[in-house]
């Protein structure tokens, strides 16, 4: 049961991840080094992060100014950039970077290549920490939390709910604590990759460090820092995919953050999560209002699978038995809810189809809604919503499209973010559908506005 992780295909990019868990798995696990890699003596003399930030800073010293505040990242950026391994496949390199001062002193590390940890390091929240101060309730508190973490029959610790939580709440925001480019897993060998993750988890501050070594390893098992370390991160991580501007797309990231690690799984969570790649932030919102004594929980997998899959997958890759609400209810309604997802996968195919022979319409998103809220998809409804605003414009009713496009926006800003591609699409929808490529769509490929189509004029 090796190589857990968050498996986020249900937002969208449902082919998107490159590493299934399996792929991982294969490589976690099993025995690992026993070397603690120490100081790599480069403290204090980290490379910059992003080039033109290093002409900046080089320009200045020859000026003798002192570096201007809001220019570049602060210099210098890592306090380690070691140890390295070569890869044994190709040409790339693979070290530790980590930044002690990260996010106000909390800290962070990476596992990657220089240039890419170089291109993660150009994100604001390494040069703007206000940008991240309020995230990171966990190991400095400066405000109450809403939950209290308990012991949960059969699920090891869990996070139960104090206090009633809002449908839309941010329940928690963590900064990333271990970011490991998944080409590590692929280019190394295990005794090197986990040698890193050690380093890395080592060169976080002392209480960060502490909360990481804390977390759970699913079973009790012995084992050898190394291996614990790797155990630990098998169990914890998400996957998160690269972002836009990334030039490696192929490969994604593997990442734990102490706090949001310690959520269980649910197939019908009243949580969902979205990362931004700017403030290195994973975010959780509540789904539904959630009532003091809940458990706060996400889903480990896509929701949208039969009953069946979903214990399945969960099995494998978890090594856990779903014991959820939806998992353990009586056959008749499993069945029910089994027909409702099949019937889901059925529409979306069809409301995915642009082609003229596509049967698409609005009723048919209508009744996709419905079948979100018959099956509590409470962290997906945004995607029927974007659905209904796509086949009402597409017919030509653009003020059913806009109350439609709003929803979408309303709803993904809390599961998928402010700058997802579909929310901030449905927020330009929102404010003029006739300039949308799906207005009037559906209309004009069956014969043109206003004109019969030739099908319904053969048929007569
Ligand atoms: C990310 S951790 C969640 C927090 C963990 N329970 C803890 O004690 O820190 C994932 C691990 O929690 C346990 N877990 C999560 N959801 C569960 C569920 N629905 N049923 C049983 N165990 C679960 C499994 O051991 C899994 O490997």
């Amino acid at each position: 049961h090796e190589g857990q992780h968050h498996d986020h295909d249900h937002h969208r990019h449902h082919d998107a991840p490159s590493h299934d868990s399996l792929a991982h798995a294969e490589i976690c696990g099993g025995s690992g080094g026993s070397i603690i890699p120490g100081s790599d003596g480069l403290c204090g003399h980290g490379i910059a992060g992003a080039g033109e930030a290093q002409k900046v800073i080089v320009s200045d010293a020859e000026s003798q100014k002192p570096p201007p505040q809001d220019d570049g990242p602060r210099y210098p950026l890592w306090t380690h950039t070691k140890p390295c391994f070569n890869s044994t496949k190709s040409e790339l390199e693979i070290c530790v970077f980590a930044d002690e001062k990260f996010a106000n002193g909390r800290g962070a590390s990476f596992v990657m290549t220089e240039r890419r940890a170089a291109h993660v390091a150009k994100a604001p929240a390494f040069k703007d920490p206000e940008l991240v101060k309020h995230t990171n309730q966990d190991i400095h508190r400066t405000a109450p939390a809403k939950y209290d973490m308990k012991e949960i029959p059969g699920k090891g610790m869990g996070l139960i709910a104090k206090q009633h939580i809002r449908r839309g709440d941010l329940i928690m925001a963590n900064t990333v604590s271990l970011m490991i480019d998944y080409r590590a897993f692929e280019e190394l060998p295990k005794e090197h990759y986990t040698q890193l993750q050690a380093a890395a988890v080592d060169y976080l501050p002392e209480a960060h460090r502490e909360a990481i070594l804390a977390l759970s390893t699913h079973d009790d098992t012995d084992r050898t820092y190394i291996q614990r370390v790797d155990k630990i991160a098998a169990t914890n991580a998400f996957d998160i995919e690269p972002d836009e501007d990334d030039e490696v797309q192929d490969y994604g990231f593997y990442v734990v953050f102490p706090e949001i690690a310690r959520m269980n799984h649910d197939c019908r969570p009243n949580a969902d999560y979205y990362y931004d790649h700017e403030t290195l932030t994973q975010y959780i919102h509540a789904v539904r209002d959630v009532f003091p004594g809940e458990e706060l929980t996400l889903s480990y997998i896509n929701p949208i699978m039969k009953r069946k899959a979903r214990v399945r997958k969960l099995q494998r890759i978890w090594g856990f038995e779903c014991a959820c609400p939806l998992c353990t209810q009586e056959q008749p309604r499993v069945e029910a809810s089994d027909l409702r997802i099949r019937q889901i996968k059925e529409l979306s195919n069809e409301l995915d189809d642009w082609e003229p022979q596509s049967r698409a319409n609005p009723a048919m998103a209508e009744l996709m809604i419905s079948l979100y809220e018959q099956e509590k998809l409470w962290g997906s409804l945004h995607e029927a919503y974007v659905s209904a605003a796509l086949e009402y414009n597409a017919a030509g009713e653009p003020w059913t499209a806009i109350k439609y496009a709003r929803l979408a926006v309303e709803r993904g800003m809390q599961v998928v973010g402010p700058k997802d591609a579909d929310v901030l699409e449905m927020a330009k929808m929102a404010e003029d559908p006739w300039a949308h490529w799906s207005w009037m769509k559906r209309i004009k490929v069956r014969g043109g506005w206003g004109k019969r189509s030739k099908e319904t004029e053969d048929d007569e």
